[in-house]
């Protein structure tokens, strides 16, 4: 079977956790840092999630989980040690034909969890279709060597440069060809080799002389 791979918005969204343990903690990080409103159900929880219960940055419930938890939720995540208390989460989600995903076990899942390399906006995820997790994870640390903070640079950059480029007209077709032709270029290696000067020489030539790093508000 092939996963159908998305981004999720979930900015805003209420997205419920429920387990207070290392691996909720984990889960509860990853969607704090997307933005999302989370909730936390759980019988005991660790400092972590504690903590963040104390900031008021989560919601959290010392309680066990009732399935009217899910009442306006987005998406949920089980991370508890019961068994049986995550299959069921998963069948009151599928009722409601919500985005669920139990810790570890892809039957009770509607999606599952990539590994992830970032580097600002830069994101890879590494599925193995729930074949190999400890795969996924080894791929992930060695494109993390391959990809570095350049990247997250090269991405301000261009997402400068395009939001100037639709500002101005929308000609997909045109914007399309100066793009490959930055990328052709070299434009990476440069911000890699910190060579500001080529830089604004390549702007100017590709886009025209009103493009320059300080122009565009990047700094390398
Ligand atoms: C990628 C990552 C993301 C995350 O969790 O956020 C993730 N698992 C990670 C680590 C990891 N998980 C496990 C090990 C031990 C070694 C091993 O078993 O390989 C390690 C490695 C370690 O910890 O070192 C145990 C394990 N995992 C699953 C099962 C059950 C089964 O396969 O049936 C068992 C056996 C439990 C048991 O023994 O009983 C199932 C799933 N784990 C997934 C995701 C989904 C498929 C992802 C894919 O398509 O590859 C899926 C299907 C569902 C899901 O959980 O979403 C994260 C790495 C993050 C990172 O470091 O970058
Ligand atoms: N993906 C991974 O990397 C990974 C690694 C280890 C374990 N796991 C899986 O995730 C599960 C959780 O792992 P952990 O290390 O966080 O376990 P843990 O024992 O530290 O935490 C389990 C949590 O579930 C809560 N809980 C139990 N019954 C509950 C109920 N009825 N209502 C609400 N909360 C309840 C407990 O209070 C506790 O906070 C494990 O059982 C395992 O299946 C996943």
């Amino acid at each position: 079977m092939n996963y159908y791979p998305v981004c999720l918005k979930i900015e805003g969204k209420n997205c419920l956790v429920v387990g207070g343990g290392g691996v909720a903690g984990r889960k509860v990080k990853t969607l704090l840092a997307c933005g999302a409103k989370v909730t936390v159900v759980t019988l005991a929880a660790n400092d972590a999630i504690l903590r963040l219960a104390d900031e008021g940055v989560i919601t959290l419930f010392l309680r066990a989980y009732e399935p009217s938890d899910l009442e306006g939720m987005f998406l949920v995540i089980g991370a508890t040690s019961d068994t049986e208390l995550n299959f069921r989460i998963s069948e009151d989600a599928d009722r409601k034909n919500m985005l669920c995903n139990i810790a570890d076990v892809p039957d009770a899942c509607n999606f599952i969890l990539p590994a992830v390399v970032q580097q600002g906006d830069l994101q890879i995820s590494v599925s193995t279709s729930g074949k190999s997790p400890a795969f996924a994870k080894h791929l992930r640390k060695e494109m993390e060597r391959q990809f570095g903070a350049e990247y997250a640079v090269f991405l301000s950059l261009m997402g400068a440069i395009r939001k100037e480029l639709l500002a101005q007209e929308h000609a997909p077709e045109a914007h399309k060809g100066l793009f490959e032709e930055l990328i052709a270029a070299g434009l990476l290696n440069m911000i890699r080799e910190k060579r500001d000067k080529d830089i604004d020489t390549l702007l100017g030539k590709t886009l025209g002389p009103e493009f320059s790093l300080k122009d565009l508000g990047v700094e390398i």
